[in-house]
């Protein structure tokens, strides 16, 4: 197996980390209209959908349950993004998550039949480190993200690593453990055709679905 590498000269092939991308003030004020907006807690930890509702537990965008459209303090950074050459359409679809110490996302692949080929993700309050694991060969990296900073998920990246953020209360750093606190990530896609995406759904609910030899349907449990 491949040793683990220091991410910081070594990002995985198609992630592009821009620390700074938004200035101690900017983070402060994008906190505070966060906060101003309404919560839900779907998973462990709380989270808020603006465009298209994502259902984790069928992986796919919830079109029968709409979102509220994407707020004014969401929009100009997703035309930023856009403006900036860093997506090239703008973000139909803005998650924010928030993590207290302890809590993490385990390792996963956005979706994609979903979503488009770039995720953008921004970090607010606390940093933390992000583990991005390759599924195929085990090559590893440890990516610290620095509160204003930007994290842009595209190829490899995006599509074959994964990506996690450990359920701890601390993470490693050069000096010794960091202590994390409260971590909001805001985080910027486009969805793909919601034709296209329905018919991902249906073919993955077909495949759950066996004809016994009595000829009975069979529904088999999600791995
Ligand atoms: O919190 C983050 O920076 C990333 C969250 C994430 O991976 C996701 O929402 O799919
Ligand atoms: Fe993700």
């Amino acid at each position: 197996m491949p040793e683990p590498f220091d991410a910081r000269d070594r990002l995985p092939p198609g992630l592009r980390y821009l620390p700074d991308w938004l200035a101690p003030d900017a983070c402060a004020s994008l906190l505070s209209a966060i906060d101003a907006a309404e919560w839900s807690s779907p998973l462990r930890r709380r989270v808020q959908h603006y465009g298209h509702r994502y259902d984790y537990g069928r992986r796919s965008v919830a079109n029968a349950s709409p979102a509220p459209p994407i707020p004014t303090w969401a929009g100009q950074h997703a035309k930023r993004l856009v403006h900036e050459g860093l997506m090239r359409a703008e973000a139909g679809q803005v998650i924010v998550n928030e993590y207290l110490p302890g809590q993490g996302i385990s390792p996963h692949v956005d979706c994609m039949p979903c979503f488009g080929p770039v995720v953008a993700a921004i970090s607010l309050g606390s940093g933390c480190v992000m583990d991005f694991t390759h599924p195929g060969d085990g090559r590893r990296a440890e990516v610290p993200l620095a509160p204003g900073s930007l994290c842009i998920m595209a190829g490899p990246a995006r599509y074959s690593w994964r990506h996690s953020i450990a359920a701890r209360k601390s993470d490693p750093g050069a000096a010794g453990r960091v202590p994390r606190g409260r971590r909001v990530s805001v985080t910027f896609r486009t969805v793909i055709d919601e034709g296209l995406a329905d018919a991902h759904q249906l073919s993955e609910s077909l495949s759950r679905v066996r004809v016994d030899p009595f000829g009975q349907v069979v529904t088999l449990a999600v791995p």
